[in-house]
């Protein structure tokens, strides 16, 4: 593993999370300058899916905006939260930048997915909204591309050129056209997702910002997910399709009358125009899609560009039928060959919490092959805490929990990378897999765990000195002895001794955004609870000390004295390189296995405060070197039962 990898991600992240933690605004806003905020445009969201943009002044706080939605909507406010992202908004809104997306909920004591609250009057939104038919929500330079095609389909929807529904897929979408009637942009609105209320397929039943299709997704969030995807392919190096997020309106969208609260569906289509909240993305012309032909045909390092994607930003929707393919003539092609590869439909990325990703490539002969050298070099210079500030300056809205999940993702890549595993080998650590009717937790999941567990260990014994070389390798000698790798009943978890924070590891995440929905309602905020930035005077001395101690420790130095392994189930790890690989953690026949197995989401990212996170991603690097070792040991096993026949 590379020392120049390590060092640097680690001192960044520690010290970006030090610069995080100063702004009392966890979006790095104008608040931090702590200048009042001029006049700006937002967009807000019932969690039925209709939307007003309204512009905000100096004096506006929340309750103001909810007194328009009020007169707009004849929206009872006293019951209704305001959020943005992880803020719920109690009253100031200087955090807000213009062309924030918020959303307002109602308090879960009154919500039913049967009993629709709202009786909104379209032509009501509609007069008091102002705004064209396309507005793009916050756009930087990298949205230039995008610009021009919002402008192109503004004014052919002005000319009368009508979008088409697409058929496919389980959410709305639409093809927008040009003047010329040529499709230009698929738009996809957030409220017609799988299970969202204005779901035109019958996927219905939840409220904008309840766990949807992918329990660590909510509804209504997939939207921004895509331009994520988008925002982080630098250079265009996975080719996807440049995409923003918009407010459009026009009568075309879904509305499901029950859900949303309308009397009359066809009335409103008719009379009134429908705005929407909705992913805008280029649309590409291509030939089919990867699951209409044979994948062998398809360029190795295409394949391998959108699986390192995948990997950063833990894509749980990976199937075929999200990688458009388009036949490039005479090896003319962008990668000298005849199939040029798309990767669509993002909005599964970036979950809140580690699941079971969905990677269709896994099993591509062309993921077995090593990366190329230009392939390592990008994956060397991804900077995942320049992405995360990157992200949070672009998408206000993101939260941080996705952020971790991209940092913790990024960090495997490198490393994993860097010690010379595949693509293959990379996916399938951070695949579940399934023994009988159980799920098991993923490698990467394990690696969590254990490094959760060490820093919660730390933190019941704070007067222990952090164990050096000869104690971690006393700790191996110990370890061993006590539990022999032949051993059949295999040392428990200690997730009861660690408090709080061993209940949250075993907790679903389904049950933990419930929760966030509950306290939600007593407006209070998981950023004011201190799940990010309290007590952060308390936090900094020790922060920077540990900002400090991380300069200058290379992960093969770390890695060589740590020497963790894994371990599924009873089976022994058979690694060639045992030597430097001696067993770390174990996960079987225990009681806390049994735990682990009785849950869908094993470990849990968000709950941690900022110096535990450091910690912990101190922890997970130092163990990653074993579960590495672990993986080359499978694979090579694998290859061995094979025989050479496999080659590509
Ligand atoms: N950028 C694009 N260019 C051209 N066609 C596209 C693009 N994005 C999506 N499509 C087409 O629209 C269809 C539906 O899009 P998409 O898969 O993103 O929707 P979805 O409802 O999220 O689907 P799924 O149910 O597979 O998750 C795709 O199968 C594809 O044919």
């Amino acid at each position: 593993m590379s020392p120049k990898l390590n060092s640097p991600v680690q001192t960044q992240m520690a010290v970006s999370v030090l610069n995080h933690s100063l702004s009392s605004d966890p979006h790095g806003n104008q608040k931090s300058e702590g200048k009042p905020v001029g006049r700006r445009r937002v967009f807000v969201q019932t969690e039925t899916g209709l939307v007003l943009g309204m512009d905000l002044d100096r004096g506006d706080n929340a309750h103001t905006v909810k007194r328009r939605l009020q007169l707009a909507l004849n929206f009872p406010t006293e019951e209704s939260s305001l959020t943005f992202g992880d803020l719920v908004l109690k009253n100031d809104l200087s955090a807000i930048r213009r062309d924030s997306p918020l959303l307002l909920t109602r308090n879960i004591l009154h919500r039913s997915s049967s009993t629709p609250c709202l009786s909104p009057c379209c032509k009501d939104l509609q007069q008091r909204d102002s705004g064209g038919p396309i507005e793009v929500l916050g756009c930087s330079s990298r949205c230039s591309q995008t610009k021009q095609l919002v402008k192109d389909v503004a004014k052919a929807i002005k000319s009368g050129v009508d979008p088409i529904p697409v058929h496919s897929g389980l959410g709305g979408a639409y093809y927008f056209r040009n003047s010329r009637g040529d499709s230009i942009a698929i738009v996809k609105p957030t409220d017609e997702e799988p299970f969202a209320p204005n779901n035109p397929k019958g996927f219905v039943g939840k409220a904008l910002g309840q766990p949807g299709l992918k329990g660590s997704v909510r509804v209504g969030e997939t939207g921004f997910r895509e331009v994520a995807a988008y925002l982080l392919d630098h250079d265009h190096f996975a080719n996807v399709p440049p995409t923003v997020l918009v407010k459009i309106t026009h009568p075309v969208f879904h509305v499901n009358a029950r859900e949303s609260g309308h009397n009359n569906k066809n009335q409103d289509k008719n009379q009134h125009l429908i705005s929407k909240i909705a992913s805008f993305q280029k649309y590409i012309s291509h030939d089919f899609d990867a699951s209409d032909h044979g994948t062998s045909s398809f360029p190795v390092a295409a394949v391998h560009r959108i699986g390192i994607l995948d990997v950063r930003i833990f894509n749980t929707d990976r199937h075929a039928g999200n990688l458009l393919v388009r036949k490039v003539g005479g090896g003319a092609g962008r990668f000298g060959g005849q199939m040029e590869l798309i990767p669509i439909d993002h909005g599964l990325c970036l979950p809140e919490n580690l699941e079971d990703p969905y990677f269709e490539w896994i099993h591509w002969p062309q993921a077995s092959i090593p990366f190329s050298e230009d392939e390592l070099e990008y994956i060397a210079n991804l900077d995942p805490v320049r992405d995360s500030e990157m992200l949070r300056m672009e998408l206000p809205m993101i939260r941080e929990a996705c952020l971790r999940v991209l940092v913790l993702c990024t960090i495997l890549l490198k490393e994993a990378a860097a010690f010379g595993l595949c693509l293959a080998e990379i996916g399938e650590m951070m695949s579940r897999e399934f023994r009988g009717m159980e799920e098991e937790p993923s490698e990467l999941e394990l690696v969590c765990i254990e490094a959760r567990r060490l820093v919660a260990e730390r933190e019941i014994f704070p007067s222990e000195a952090e164990p050096g070389p000869e104690d971690d390798f006393q700790f191996n000698i110990e370890f061993e002895n006590s539990y022999p790798m032949t051993h059949k009943v295999l040392p428990p978890y200690h997730f009861g001794v660690t408090g709080g924070a061993s209940i949250h590891t075993l907790s679903k995440l389904e049950e933990g955004l419930e929760e966030e929905d509950e306290d939600d309602n007593h407006e209070t905020s998981n950023v004011q609870k201190g799940t990010c930035f309290s007590n952060v005077p308390r936090l900094l001395p020790s922060l920077s000390k540990l900002s400090e101690s991380l300069k200058g420790i290379g992960l093969n130095e770390k890695s060589q004295r740590v020497t963790a392994g894994v371990r599924k189930g009873n089976g022994a790890i058979t690694s060639k390189d045992n030597s430097s690989c001696s067993i770390g953690f174990q996960v079987g026949t225990s009681s806390a296995c049994d735990q682990l197995q009785a849950s869908s989401n094993f470990v849990k990212l968000s709950d941690m405060g900022e110096e535990q996170w450091v910690a912990f991603l101190e922890k997970f690097q130092e163990l990653l070197f074993g579960a590495f070792c672990h993986r080359k040991s499978i694979t090579t096993g694998q290859r061995q039962r094979l025989g050479t026949s496999c080659k590509f």
